[in-house]
């Protein structure tokens, strides 16, 4: 866990051995203490380097510990002997100090750092805050506003930063270890006392108080109820108020309200997810770490709209070339220059040359002829892209994958018109895609697992946060989203209005709510598929009962907001009203109350009050439900899955930890046991009856979110 070795004739070299990252684990920690003891107690020892082996220092405490009892040596008092030792440490830094490990780099005497190191104080993003003296050391270093703003955002920072603001003390190309060594030799007569960084001052501005009340508030607003970021404020006023030993019991005292809290149980969650996520897996036994993705050099994205204009910009940033389809002249000028716009942007940020040599723009499918991999992304119709596939098939050579941006198509259905089914896959992208993390990985069932793979592989190398999902209307975020709005417009119905649905779900955590984010996608969307689904339109049935389609509750609500041509943000009207189409400051509308006035009176609807407990409970709950048919139906393989795109595609808060893991957290039988209150009262909304597997895992007695993939095994699986 920690080798010890001697260097030199006389510097200590500790060297973490605890792969992947060299978390502090029980072991390692234990390790350290007891290197660091031998190292104090050997006269031929003059000084200590401590390193991390395979190149990465150390990613902090052990995450997964958190969940047990805390076991083995306490960081803190461990990390405060380290620092009070009579001989010189230099920790020797490449790869990442994040977490616990930046904390054992704050309390070594120098700091050597390798040049595309990272440093960082992540906790808050765990819902924790740094705990091991980092909230107390890092402001006597840098400042009170630096230290603010590293330990409240979690960000991670350069080496050349670090040494910008004073955290490290030298950079270095060469091996980091070596430097220290030949470093931490040099110091070995140096007086230590001013490098003992409890020992410092904090310097503090004058407008102390003002620049902590100014934090908080932006803090608050950012963090949209997320209670670790306030409490990280907290521990650096301490910082900066008190002396090191009050701080330190303070930064205690927050840490143990934080510590069990549901939120950091929710962002450890979340953590692990999201790593969870890219390790798919097929019931043929084909899987991740077995299937090997083919390379991609050249590919192609037809449509170059704002869809297809984010997927070339994503393509050309990890360095693909990329050759752009367009249908019509005047659209791809229109699209080419966006691009470009978007791409230059990008290396102006960066401060490097825009990689426009990577592009092509054309005309003619003809140009495809040698690409790796063409990404579909046409308007959201199926005869016109089931056009497309079929010429693709024709002009590709037989070895290009062929894949669809649709959000919600049978990708079967596509695969079913080419001459390569097991090359087609869905790659569900979301706007704006050079943005938005997430991409949905649709498998339709002749989908090979090399081309899941390639899939998998390119959303990840474009940095996205890629989720294997089966082919079902919808797949999985777009599915779960129908039971979510419905239930947002059968309670406008009732008497709740746009602005208290959306106040409820923001108080929540959302970042936006559900009539916002309609604006801001586009109500024509949705509209076009109730019309494609004959649940609206010039053809439906006069007879039809009112608020009725298909046998069960339908609210034309939103249909009568489109035939007004209020399409959302882009029109400057929709659920709100804006300044101007493509405005973004969404103000209450006069005409949407009248609307839902005369309504509720044409149809006899007394409103009623409705609390926002309601509205939560109806809202995510029936997602929740709908998440639970899509284990039963295997078009999720687990929970942790359905989480991860509703976080990184949906906007649902991460202190939450998904709509899966809230579930969890409310308790499943409390979940049912509302369902099936909301179910008796709506008996002609299906989504509200409680799915087949919510009730078996009550029966099995609620195991926690990570043990559910057990129960669902058994099961179907689309993937
Ligand atoms: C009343 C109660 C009172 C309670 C009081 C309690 C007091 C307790 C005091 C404790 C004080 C502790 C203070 C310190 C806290 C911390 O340090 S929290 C951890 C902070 N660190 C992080 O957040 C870093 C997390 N890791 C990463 O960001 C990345 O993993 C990476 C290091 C940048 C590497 O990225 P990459 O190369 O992309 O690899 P990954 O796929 O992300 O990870 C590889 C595998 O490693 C696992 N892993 C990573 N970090 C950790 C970790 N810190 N702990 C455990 N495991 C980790 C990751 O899950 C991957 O695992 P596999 O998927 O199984 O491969």
């Amino acid at each position: 866990m920690a080798r010890y070795e001697l260097v030199k004739r006389s510097v200590a070299l500790i060297t973490l051995t605890n792969p992947p990252v060299n978390a502090l684990s029980s072991a390692v920690r234990h390790a350290i203490a007891k290197s660091m003891e031998h190292a104090l107690n050997d006269p031929k020892v003059t000084a200590v380097v401590i390193y991390g082996e395979n190149g990465r220092f150390c990613g902090g405490a052990d995450i997964r510990e958190f969940a047990g009892p805390l076991r083995g040596p306490p960081l803190v008092p461990l990390l405060d002997a380290i620092e009070a030792g009579e001989k010189p440490v230099v920790a020797a830094i490449e790869g990442v100090a994040l977490g616990g490990g930046f904390e054992l780099a704050l309390v070594c005497h120098y700091r050597i750092a390798h040049f595309k190191a990272r440093l960082g104080l992540p906790e808050v993003t765990l819902g924790i805050l740094p705990a091991a003296g980092g909230t107390q050391r890092l402001p006597r270093l840098i400042g009170i506003p630096a230290a603010l703003e590293l330990i409240t955002t979690g960000r991670h920072i350069s080496a050349q930063e670090a040494l910008k603001l004073g955290i490290v003390d030298q950079v270095t190309e060469q091996n980091a270890c070596e430097v220290a060594v030949e470093f931490a030799l040099r110091a070995v007569a140096k007086p230590l006392s001013s490098r003992r960084v409890s020992t410092l001052t904090t310097p503090c501005p004058p407008d102390l108080d003002a620049l902590l009340e100014a934090v908080t508030m932006q803090v608050k607003k950012k963090a949209r109820g997320a209670m670790a970021p306030l409490a990280c404020v907290q521990a650096v006023r301490a910082a900066a108020t008190m002396p090191y030993s009050k701080g330190i019991k303070r930064e205690s005292e927050l840490m143990a309200t934080l510590f069990n809290s549901g939120q950091a149980r929710a962002l450890q969650y979340c953590f692990f997810a999201q790593r969870t996520a890219g390790k798919w897996t097929l019931p043929s036994g084909a899987q991740w770490n077995n299937s090997k993705p083919r390379e991609i050099r050249r590919a192609a994205v037809i449509g170059l709209g704002t869809m297809g204009r984010g997927i070339v910009v994503s393509l050309a940033r990890v360095g693909i070339s990329v050759i752009a389809v367009e249908s019509e002249k005047k659209l791809l000028e229109t699209g080419k220059q966006m691009v470009i716009g978007m791409l230059e942007r990008d290396a102006k940020r960066q401060g490097v040359s825009a990689s426009l040599n990577l592009l092509k723009f054309t005309l003619s499918l003809q140009d495809l002829k040698d690409v790796d991999i063409v990404i579909e992304a046409v308007f959201e119709d199926m005869a016109l892209k089931k056009h497309v596939f079929q010429e693709l098939s024709k002009v590709c050579r037989p070895a290009t994958l062929l894949c669809s941006n649709t959000s919600g198509l049978d990708v079967d259905a596509l695969a079913g018109v080419t001459d390569r089914p097991h090359l087609v896959v869905g790659m569900h992208f979301f706007s704006p895609a050079h943005v938005m993390k997430l991409l949905e990985v649709v498998c339709g069932p002749r989908s090979s697992s090399e081309t899941i793979a390639t899939a998998m592989s390119l959303g990840k190398r474009m940095g996205k946060v890629s989720v294997a999902v089966g082919n079902c209307p919808g797949f999985v975020g777009n599915r779960m989203l129908k039971p979510y709005l419905d239930q947002a417009t059968f309670l406008l119905e009732e008497g709740a209005t746009p602005e208290q649905i959306d106040k409820a779900l923001e108080d929540f955590g959302f970042a936006m709510g559900v009539f916002r984010m309609s604006d801001l996608a586009g109500l024509d969307v949705g509209w076009r598929v109730r019309k494609e689904s004959g649940l609206t339109g010039p053809d439906i049935d006069p007879k039809n009962p009112p608020r009725r389609r298909q046998g069960h509750r339908y609210c034309p609500i939103p249909d009568m907001v489109c035939e007004q041509g209020r399409f959302g943000q882009k029109t400057g009207r929709g659920w709100y009203m804006y300044d101007s189409p493509g405005g973004t400051n969404a103000k209450s509308d006069p005409l949407i109350q009248n609307l839902l006035e005369m309504y509720r009176s044409r149809y006899g609807i007394q409103p009623r009050n409705i609390s926002d407990q309601e509205i939560i409970e109806r809202c995510l709950f029936a997602l929740a439900n709908e998440g639970f048919r899509i284990l039963e139906d295997g078009i999720a393989a687990r929970p942790e899955d359905i989480d991860v795109i509703y976080l990184f595609g949906y906007g649902f808060p991460r202190h939450r930890g998904g709509p899966m893991f809230y579930a969890s957290m409310v308790g499943l039988e409390r979940v049912l046991e509302r369902l099936e209150h909301y179910h008796q009262a709506h008996p002609d909304v299906p989504h509200l009856e409680p799915s087949p597997l919510l009730k078996k895992l009550v029966a099995c007695g609620s195991p926690p979110v990570q043990n559910w993939r057990e129960h669902i095994k058994t099961m179907h699986s689309h993937l």
